[in-house]
């Protein structure tokens, strides 16, 4: 037996009075590619920021059987893509890189696969600029290498692609492919980004409520 990557058990959310998620499960197991749909507003995002911890305090989310709240050392297996970064604007490419080896307590290997990334993603030439003067497809690639190079087992991306031309969109389509085929990994994700959602081996649709 397959054991899931994370359980999401009767999660119920609001930001106020009210409920935007009602009371949503979900299993996810290694080699699978949830899309996560809904209409505008659906809470699409919302479920996404719960699964990281970022709300909710990681409540009704489990890892390895236990409940993430109280037990936020289990988010070290997820990597996450936001619409927002968390990028330092006042720190070089490299120097947030460092930053986040230190925050994720990776070792030297973190730095080398961050290095190829940026390589792949052919933008080292920026490794000693100030996050703020990078173009926002840039900086999006800097917080890609690093998310990507960060240890994880769940791969959370909230419309990664936004700011991303095709050659990197492509890239990540071809490492996604690789989470299925090897089983280890898996990929929760939102997109409207067509050749992205044909690799999903499975939709959950999130609806509106009230
Ligand atoms: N920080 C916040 N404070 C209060 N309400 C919020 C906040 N963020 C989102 N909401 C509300 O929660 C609901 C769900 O929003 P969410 O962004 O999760 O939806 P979504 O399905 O991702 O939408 P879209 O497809 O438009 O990106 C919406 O009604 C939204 O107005």
């Amino acid at each position: 037996m397959m054991s899931n990557i994370i359980e999401i058990k009767n999660l119920v959310f609001g930001y106020e009075e009210d409920r935007v998620l009602n009371n949503i499960s979900l299993e996810v197991k290694p080699g699978e590619i949830v899309l996560i749909e809904g209409e505008n507003g659906a809470g699409k995002t919302t479920f996404l920021k719960c699964m990281t911890g970022l709300l909710n305090n990681g409540k009704s989310i489990y890892i390895n059987n236990k409940e993430v709240y109280k037990n936020r050392y289990l988010l070290k297996q997820n990597s996450f893509v936001m619409s927002e970064d968390f990028l330092y604007d006042y720190m070089t490419t490299n120097e947030n890189i460092v930053f986040f080896q230190k925050i994720f307590k990776e070792d030297s290997v973190f730095i080398d696969q961050v290095n190829q990334y940026l390589k792949d993603f052919e933008i080292e030439k920026y490794k000693d600029t100030l996050i703020k003067n990078l173009s926002q497809g840039t900086r999006s690639k800097v917080n890609l290498a690093i998310m990507l190079s960060k240890k994880h087992k769940l791969l959370i991306l909230d419309e990664p692609f936004t700011a991303l031309d095709v050659n990197t969109q492509e890239k990540l389509i071809s490492l996604s492919k690789k989470y299925v085929l090897s089983k280890e990994k898996a990929i929760v994700m939102v997109t409207h980004i067509k050749e992205f959602k044909k690799i999903a081996t499975r939709v959950v649709e999130i609806k509106k409520e009230g």
